[in-house]
């Protein structure tokens, strides 16, 4: 998406220097720092610190990763230990794991001379691809917004709150929730975005940096302040992302979105989930039972980070000293709140049923 005129992706390779480049999301969106992956150390940082970071990001940097490691070793031995280095940095998200299975699968028939070559060429597939997804993504989701906005005297925007950052810097390019908002916005619908700050990391702070970068206009709020909003009639739709969701429907997403699907049942709001197909992981069906929840930092939720009035990045602590933290970063939504997935093939209802309708291929391959 656009910056000031300039077409960014949230990674790409730099062919001259030969190395990977990234949008540290550390310093967003006080500071845009491009940085380089050069390292597998620096993958898993990169991963795990969360200068990359949302589930389609996370996948596609993990196959750079993979083509860094067969550069350096292309042998079986070294693609199994890459794999599981870079599987371990971050437990939730399954475009993760999707990816590196991805890779391995494909670059195992490949002869150890070819595997550097193969695997750098798979990364940029993989890394278009969900550019293409989240595209469609957009338009699909699009077709919701405009039927809403039929439904409301002319002018008035269509009023959508979104939960964390699932914009184009959580996937290569676009964004899965933010893409149809980006689709509508183009096609000259009027819309407004509730931004949660989604505490602790407060990923609705760049969620408030795309947007306003774009053009959308948004108003930033606290995560509790949803189902107030939602009481008095001021959400028309919830689109969130989601870090996996089961062959079931059943959607796992940043801590929070549980109860902002509860308080849109309450209150007769629709509550969508933009999902990407690889983040659909066939072989779990109950996401409670099921889904690893990552335990985050305690330091993450004590501290906070910001600009000072003096213009630095810095931290403060925000408890006494010497309290503890529980810091839980995902959570579940069971697939009965969920209204409907949109999906790069159109919008399914969450149950077994819709998903395998619109996937059959997928789903046939994990029974
Ligand atoms: C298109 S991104 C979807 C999800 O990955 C997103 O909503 C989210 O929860 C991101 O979590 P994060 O911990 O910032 O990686």
């Amino acid at each position: 998406m656009k910056i000031d005129g300039t077409h960014y992706r949230s990674l790409w390779w730099n062919d001259d220097k030969d190395v990977l480049e990234i949008i540290d999301q550390r310093w967003l969106p006080h500071e845009f720092r491009v940085v380089p992956v050069a390292t597998m150390q620096d993958f898993a940082d990169a991963i795990y610190q969360m200068r990359v970071r949302g589930a389609p990001l996370i996948g596609a940097t993990a196959a750079y990763g993979m083509a860094l490691a067969m550069a350096e070793d292309p042998t079986d031995a070294n693609m199994d230990a890459a794999w599981t280095f870079l599987e371990k940095t971050r437990p939730t998200a399954i475009n993760l794991r999707w990816a590196l299975d991805r890779c391995r699968a494909a670059l195992r028939p490949v002869a150890e001379a070819d595997r550097a070559a193969a695997a750098l060429t798979l990364a940029h597939e993989i890394a278009d691809e969900d550019v293409e997804i989240n595209r469609r993504i957009g338009e699909n989701g699009l077709a919701l917004i405009h039927e809403i906005a039929a439904r409301k005297p002319a002018g008035e925007p269509v009023r959508v709150l979104t939960h964390c950052n699932a914009g184009w810097l959580a996937t290569v390019d676009w964004g899965t929730a933010t893409s149809p908002m980006y689709h509508a916005h183009d096609a000259g619908v009027a819309l407004h975005v509730w931004v949660d700050e989604t505490r602790p990391r407060n990923q609705g702070a760049l969620t408030a940096w795309e947007l306003g970068k774009h053009g959308v206009p948004h108003t930033y709020i606290t995560d509790n302040a949803g189902g107030h909003l939602m009481q008095h009639g001021m959400v028309d739709l919830v689109i969130t992302g989601t870090d996996r969701t089961t062959r079931r429907g059943d959607v796992c997403n940043k801590i929070g979105t549980y109860l902002k699907a509860l308080a849109a049942r309450d209150n007769g709001v629709p509550f969508y989930v933009a999902l990407p197909s690889p983040t659909i992981d066939w072989t779990v069906s109950d996401g409670v039972a099921e889904i690893p929840i990552e335990e985050r930092n305690a330091q993450e939720i004590t501290h906070v980070q910001g600009l000072t009035e003096d213009g630095r990045i810095g931290t403060v602590q925000v408890t006494p000293a010497g309290t503890d933290g529980g810091n839980p970063a995902f959570d579940v939504t069971p697939n009965r709140l969920v209204t409907g997935l949109i999906t790069e093939r159109g919008v399914c209802e969450a149950s077994e049923e819709g998903l395998a309708n619109l996937f059959p291929d997928f789903a046939r391959a994990a029974e």
